[in-house]
This record gives C-alpha cells, structure tokens and sequence, in this order.
C-alpha cells in the first residue's frame, strides 16, 4: 500500500487534520506536520493504539452464548425383537451479541482502504460524529474537561498525552456503552419474559455487569423505574378493574381461576405478565375476601374459633320422639350417644340388645328416662289424621254429580260391544281375541246426563278395588246375553256387587239374536236373589242389543234413574280426592295412572298422593288422550307425573305440599311393608292356626285349580271329609285351569292357601302371590296334598297347653330399696329363675299371688336368669307382700299341638 501523508489519510477518514495528528502523537507516532508521509506500518500501530484505548485490548467479552442440552431416550424394537434405545440429545443454544456501536470507524478505513469502503467509513464516520457531538452537548461538564484538557496538550507531554486525550474516546465510549448494554438488557428481559426463561434474564444481566458498572446501575435504575412504572400501570390496572369488577363481580371469580386453569391444561409455563395478571386478579380477589386464600385465612380463622371448646356447664337434657317402636340406634342419635350406651343401659335393666334391635314403646320410655332425657310418644297415624282433617276442610257446596258406572257380566256376554255402543268407538275390534285387555274409565255424555263408565276386564280388578276397600262404583250393569243365561261369572258379578252394596241395573243383551230367551234370563237371576220391579223386586231390567242399539238408551235411563234415588251429589270446588283406576309405566311418558275423581277439581300442577306415590301433576289427560287442565268429580282422567305406579283401588288426594307428599308416602311404604310382613306369616298355611279364636269353629279356606274334572272331584271330596268338629275345609273355589289373576285375588280376600294339582301360576297370578305373600302350592299326587292339609288342620286344632315349672327361689330375706322398693333377697333352690317369664307366689305351697318380675339382680347387676344354688334379689311387679319363706316359682306354658287321627 503507498503512503499517504498526515492530510490526504484525515480527507479519508473524515477527521481534521489537528485531531489525526494528536491521535498520531498519542501513539507515538513522530507526525507532526499534515504533510508528514504516513506508512503502513505507521497506519498500523495507529489502528492498534486507537483500539487499545477503546478497550478493546481487555479482552472483555462481546457475545455470551447460552447452552442448554437436553437427552432423551427413544426405544424402539429392532426386527430381531431386541429392543434397541437411541439417545438423542437436542442442543439449543442462544447469542447475545453485543452491539459494537463504539468502535471508531476510522479504524476500519484504516485497514480497508479501498473506495467502496472508504465512502462506506465516511458515512458511518459521519453519524458517529453526529453521536459523539450529541454525547458532548449534553455532557457539558465533560466537554469543558475536555476542552480544558485540549487546551493543556503540549508536544513535550508525552506522559499527558498518552493518558489526556484518550479520556475523550473512552468517555465518549462510555456513554454509548452507558446506553447500549441498558437497551440490550431491557431487550433480553422482554424477550425472555416473553418465553418465560428467566435464566438468560440473568445472565444478560450479567453481560451488562461484566462491561460496565456505570451502565449497569444505570440500567438498573432504568429498569428500576420501569418497575416502578409498571407498579404504576398495576395499580392503575387494578383500580380500573375494580371498578369493572363492581359492575359485573361474578364472573371474576371464574375469570382468575381461567387463567389458572389453562396453564394447568396446557401444561404451559404462566407468562409472567400473564402470571402478574392472575396475582392482581388473585390479590384483587383476596382483597374482597372471597377467593381461596381469603377462605382459606377465613377457614384457619374459624377453625381456630371452632377449637375454642366450652364445656358445658350442665347436662343437656334431649327430647327424644318415638312412636310405638324405635331401634336402639335411633334412640341412641336421638339423644346424642353411641348405640354402645343405650346397650349398656338396657343390659343394666336385664336387656340384651344390640343396636338394630327394636324397642318397644314402655323399654324406650325407660332407657330415655334411666338416661336423663325427656320423650315426646308420637301418634304414629299422625300424618294420615293429619291429612283427613286437611281433607276435612273440604267443604263447601254439594253438587249432583254423574254416576259412576261398571259393567259386569259372564265372558263374552257384551260387556266391551255394549260400551262401544255407547261411546260410538270400536273398542272391541282393536283387541286382540275381542278380550277387553285394559282397564280403563271415560264417561259419556248421555241426552239424560252424563255417566261415568269403568271399563274393567272382568272381576278381577272390582274385586281387587274392592279388597282395598275401594267404593268407586255407584252403579253395577250386570250384562246377561239373552241367549246364554245366568253364568258362573254372571254369578260372581252379583255376589261382588251385593258385598259391595252397589245397585245393579241388569241388561240382557244379544235380544236382536234369535235364540234370545229374556224371560229365561230373568227368572234364572230371579233365583239369584236378583228380582226385577215388574215381579216385585227392586231390580231394573234392560233388554238391549249391542249391535242393534235396541235398549241403549232406556238402560242409560234406568242407570240414572238409579243415580238419582242414590242422589249422588259432590263438593267441586274443593281439592281433589279420589281412587285410582289403573296405572302403568310408560316408556316415554313415565308414570300415567287412570284416576276417578270423586270429589273436588283435580288440576295440573296439584300435588297428588295416591297410596305410596307422590308427584306434581304434570299433565292431565281425558280418555281421548285430550290434555285438559281441570277435572271434577266423575271425571276420570290420566295423570302424569307421579314418582311410581299406584295400585288399583288405592286413594288419591291432592295434597299442600311436596314434603308432605313425600312424608306420607314414606310412612306408608314403611307400614306396608311392615303389613306384608305380618301378612306373610298369616297367610301361611303352617302359621294358619295362630289365626284361630278359642271356642270358634277354624277354617281353613282353600283355592283348589287342578288339570282335569275328574282329579278336581277326587280332590274335592277327600279334602272336605277332613276335619272334625273344630276345623273344617272350605273350598272356597275349585276350577280346571291355569292359577290365574281372579283366583290369587279371591284367595286374598278369603284368606286361602291356593293349591295347584298339576296346574301352575300365571305371571299376574304369581305377582299377586308374591306382593300379597299368600300361600301357593303345587302337587303331583293326591295323597300329598291330603297329608299337608291335614297337617295344616293338626294345627287349626286348639294346642294343649301345658304348664311346665321352670324354677323355684326361696325367699330368704326382704327389704325395702328406695330405689327398687321391695326386694326379696331368695336362694334358687330349683331349676332357673328366669326373669321375663311368669311367676306364682306361693305360700306354704298355696298360690297367694300370680305375676310377673319387676326385676332379677345377682349383687348389683340386673340379670336375666339365675341358676340353683345361686342368690338372688327379686322385685315381684305390682306385689309388696313377700314374706319369708314364701316360695317364688316360675313357671312356662307350653303349647302341644294335637293331631287328627
Ligand atoms: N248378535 C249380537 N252379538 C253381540 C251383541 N253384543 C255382543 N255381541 C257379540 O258377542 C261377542 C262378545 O262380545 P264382547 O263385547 O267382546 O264381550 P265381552 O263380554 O266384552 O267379552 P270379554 O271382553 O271377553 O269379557 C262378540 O262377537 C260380539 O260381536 C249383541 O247385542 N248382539
């Protein structure tokens, strides 16, 4: 490279010639004079001084590079089956560089002296010159230094020289550095915070601390404010959204754990901005005092509270509630004990218990009392007295009201054609078989008024309804088909409606056939006790036609005829009582019941009991599947809504409320099942003598279905020449066929065990059987059934009873307890003493005195039985007279069953 002189090198760097020169000299060049000739080597150890004094000799660093390694492993299966594990190993890395603003671009038109670049250099020098002279405007101080420095500058000062004027530079360095790192700092916070990694934050920082103090805490300051600024902006923030929160409080709840929560599902770190967002929010919310951790606090406070026990200054005294019955454990929740207690004390009293042993009422009374409470005896028909004196207030005018309908009759006789006549629907057809297969209600509007018809398959259901007690019907039409007569069902019909005490209005049907023989019919059901007004009696009689209509409407004259001598009137405008009819499960409607109402307006929305269900009345519907919104009395209707299927014949009355509903139902669910219980051990044929009444004649009624006529006699006859004076056999109804639904129904009623001779239950038959616990059995052979039923009639006849002597006690010594009153301390000298069973007193071997025992102890503790040889005191119940060498003996009555021969 050709030499240049001190001038032409000042043109290309852009610098005056006086400064270059001073440069020179700091360097220790011999220029002195802008015409000096400048070699390269000169240019050289020009450079290398001028990057010395901008420190770039100290070697500190320019650029960090931040590592991070992370290894995973990767197994995978290799075709030979060996698993084979791969580690991989993912290297980041990351740079900072930092900005070499300050180095002077003269030095590197000094080294790259080519045009290009030397324009290049003039421009770069250009701005740094601008920098630099902004630098010294606003550093007055350090440009008068500098100034004063310049002024000083001697040739001869070499020492000066060489440190004086490279202050400058390096201040002027320094306060581009003093900006630099600080905007690189701020710049790698933001970038970091924004990734959430905190570690390079640090060492950025670090960076800056390495290159310069100064910088550092002016950075540190900087970021100083910024924080303080941004305390500013959360504050702000807050305030601003306090007031937000004011407006719409409840979502902010949600709105802070939002942000919680998808951190959590994201599996993201929280974004420090974002986390300094959920803490305001958090802090906000605390601040009300109803988040998490001012709960939490709260709780803690409480809890603390809660701990601050206070012992009672005197027993606290429980009312304790029960009816005739209560199990231990009840008792004992009721007065605040463990169950263990209540055990202990009636083991005190001679009990052995447990805690599911139920107490009577009287034990109850005397556990509640030994252990200081108070009781209260419920009346346990409470809640249904409760609920007739609620239906009670029923009142209000009476109106005449329809009569209500069922129609009767033999199989086939026309029940179902009679009433499609009358509702002009072809009930008949759509059945499969023509067997009516439902139950159900409508009513019909008639020129004469209106009459409610019960639709039923038979007997079956009025006989359930009326085992339930259930009076639903005012009136019976007994169908009779003029053609066939008075038959067994026909029969049936009038015995249910005379039990029942219902009228009968006979309609003798089929008179368009011409095998039709009416009088035939009359004078049969004459000798059935069922006597028309024209021979005297009191019955009306309808010949009619189902399919002609002939008779249609005088037979619905004489029923209302009839309703109008029963005057059927009603409250209508009173809550809802009624029966329901039928009831089933829908598969999308649920729960729909058939109900009659017979008195009050049932309307949608009522709360309905009916027998052990409950609901709101969802919907109401007439027998057109019509929803209508009221129904009065005579009016049947669905209804929809109720918790289960009532049974047929149970009550329905609209009720004040749902608990009420619900607390009734309960009760009755528990009393039923109670019932059946009962039931079951009443209706079994074994248990059948426990029914059995001194002096009466026992009966053992008996449903007898076998497979043909000829065992069916056999049967009949050997069962009916069993039995003595004392027992006897009814066979209350023997019939070839199937066990079906009417003969399970009839054996309830009749209390009768139903006997199957190579016939079986029906699936109605065996729900029946089962709900109601009657007694079924089958047989194969005749003999069996003959030995079983006298056996059952062994034990309908009376037992001996027998008195056995179980104990003896001497009394040995009395006296007086205040607490028990008079004991008599004895000496068991025969047997047991047992302490729940009967005793005599006797006195030189005569009975002065019969009872019971008031208490058995040995020493101080209450005792169920003590043995011979043993002492013992005795309380006798209700007998203060004990003397002495009285004798106290206990004795048992045992029952020997007797057998016929
Ligand atoms: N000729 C004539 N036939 C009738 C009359 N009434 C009913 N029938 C017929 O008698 C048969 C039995 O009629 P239903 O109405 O099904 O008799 P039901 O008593 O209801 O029978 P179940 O449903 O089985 O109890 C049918 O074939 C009817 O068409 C009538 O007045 N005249």
């Amino acid at each position: 490279m050709a030499e240049v002189t001190v001038k032409e090198l000042a043109e290309n760097v852009g610098t005056p010639v006086d400064r270059l020169l001073g440069q020179m000299k700091e360097a220790g060049l011999p220029h002195s004079n802008e015409t000096d000739s400048v070699s390269d080597e000169e240019k050289q150890a020009l450079l290398a001084f001028l990057k010395k004094s901008h420190g770039e000799s100290s070697g500190g660093p320019k650029k960090i590079t931040l590592k991070r390694k992370v290894t995973t492993q990767i197994k995978s299966s290799s075709l030979g089956g060996r698993a084979k594990t791969v580690n991989i190993e993912v290297r980041k890395k990351r740079t900072y560089v930092k900005k070499e603003t300050t180095v002077p671009v003269e030095e590197e038109q000094l080294v790259s002296p080519s045009k290009r670049e030397e324009e290049n250099a003039k421009l770069e020098a250009a701005r740094l010159r601008e920098q630099e002279e902004k630098a010294k405007a606003e550093q007055q101080k350090q440009a008068k230094i500098e100034a004063e420095e310049a002024a000083k500058v001697t040739p001869s000062g070499e020492a000066a020289h060489s440190e004086q004027p490279a202050e400058p530079s390096e201040q002027r360095t320094e306060a581009v550095d003093a900006e630099e790192p600080v905007v690189n700092v701020e710049t790698a916070v933001a970038e970091t915070e924004s990734t959430g990694e905190a570690a390079e934050t640090v060492k950025v920082e670090v960076v800056a601390d390495s290159t310069d103090e100064k910088s550092d805490s002016t950075s540190k300051n900087e970021r100083k404010t910024g924080k303080e600024a941004k305390k500013e902006q959360v504050k702000e923030a807050r305030s601003a959204r306090e007031e937000r929160e004011e407006t719409r409080r409840p979502s902010k709840k949600t709105k802070g754990e939002a942000v919680v929560k998808e951190a959590v599902v994201h599996h993201k770190p929280v974004e420090r901005h974002k986390g300094n967002k959920h803490q305001q929010i958090l802090e906000m919310l605390d601040d009300d005092g109803d988040f998490s951790g001012g709960r939490r606090s709260r709780r803690r406070k409480s809890k603390r509270r809660e701990h601050q026990f206070q012992q009672p200054t005197q027993p606290v005294v429980r009312d304790v509630s029960f009816g005739e019955s209560i199990s231990v454990s009840d008792l004992a929740n009721q007065m605040s004990v463990k169950s263990a207690e209540v055990v202990k004390v009636l083991f005190k009293m001679g009990v052995v218990s447990n805690p599911n042993m139920v107490l009577d009422q009287d034990t109850a009374i005397l556990v509640v009392e030994e252990m200081g409470h108070k009781y209260t005896l419920i009346n346990e028909n409470q809640l249904e007295e409760n609920l007739i004196s609620f239906v009670e207030e029923n009142v209000g005018e009476e109106l005449p009201r329809a009569p209500v309908v069922t129609v009767m009759g033999h199989v086939d006789h026309g029940k179902t054609s009679l009433l499609d006549y009358i509702r002009k629907t072809r009930v008949a057809a759509g059945e499969s078989g023509g067997i009516t297969q439902h139950i159900g209600a409508y009513h019909v509007e008639t020129a004469n008024g209106m009459v409610t018809f019960l639709d039923t398959p038979g007997h079956a259901a009025f006989t359930a309804m009326r085992a339930r007690g259930a009076q639903s019907t005012d009136v019976v039409i007994l169908v009779v088909a003029a053609d066939d007569g008075v038959m067994p069902q026909t029969e049936e019909a009038i015995q249910h409606a005379k039990a029942a005490g219902v009228p009968i209005v006979v309609a003798i049907n089929k008179i368009d056939k011409e095998a039709a023989d009416p009088d035939r019919v009359t004078s049969e059901l004459s000798a059935k006790d069922v006597v028309p007004e024209s021979w005297g009696g009191d019955t009306q009689f309808v010949q009619v036609s189902a399919h002609t209509g002939q008779g249609i409407d005088a037979l619905l004259d004489a029923v209302l005829l009839q309703a109008e001598v029963l005057e059927l009137k009603s409250v209508v405008d009173a809550r809802a009582r009624g029966v329901v009819v039928e009831s089933s499960l829908d598969r999308g409607r649920g729960s729909v019941s058939t109900v009659l109402v017979q008195t009050g307006t049932l309307r949608k929305g009522d709360i309905v009991l009916a027998g052990e269900c409950f609901g709101k009345v969802r919907a109401l519907l007439d027998e057109t599947g019509e929803q209508v919104q009221s129904a009065g009395p005579s009016i049947p209707v669905q209804i929809l809504g109720l918790d289960g299927t009532p049974t047929a014949g149970d009550d329905f009355i609209v009720v004040e409320s749902e608990r009420k509903a619900r607390e009734v139902a309960e009760f009755r669910k528990e009393k039923a099942r109670q019932n059946e219980l009962a039931h079951q051990q009443a209706t079994k044929l074994d248990n059948l003598f426990a029914d059995m009444t001194a002096g009466e004649v026992a009966t053992l009624n008996i449903v007898l279905k076998a497979d043909v006529q000829g065992s069916l006699e056999a049967l009949r006859s050997s069962l009916l020449k069993l039995g003595n004076e004392e027992v006897k056999v009814n066979i209350v109804s023997g019939g070839v066929g199937a066990i079906t639904e009417s003969d399970a129904n009839l054996a309830v009623t009749a209390s009768a065990v139903i006997f199957g001779f190579n016939v079986r239950a029906s699936g109605q038959a065996r729900e029946i059987i089962e709900r109601q616990g009657l007694d079924l059995r089958y047989y194969s052979v005749i003999y069996n059934i003959i030995d079983d039923v006298k056996a059952a009639l062994s034990g309908l006849l009376s037992p001996e009873l027998r008195e056995e002597i179980v104990g003896v006690a001497e009394v040995r010594d009395v006296f007086n307890s205040p607490k028990f009153g008079q004991i008599a301390g004895c000496m068991v000298v025969e047997g047991i003493v047992y302490r729940n069973k009967k005793i005599r007193v006797l006195r030189d071997d005569v009975v002065i005195y019969e009872g019971e025992l008031e208490s058995l102890r040995r020493f101080k503790d209450d005792v169920q039985e003590v043995r011979n040889g043993m002492e013992c005191g005795i309380g006798v119940k209700n007998y203060t007279d004990v003397k002495v060498g009285d004798k106290i003996e206990v004795f048992d009555i045992k029952e020997i069953a007797r057998t016929i021969d």
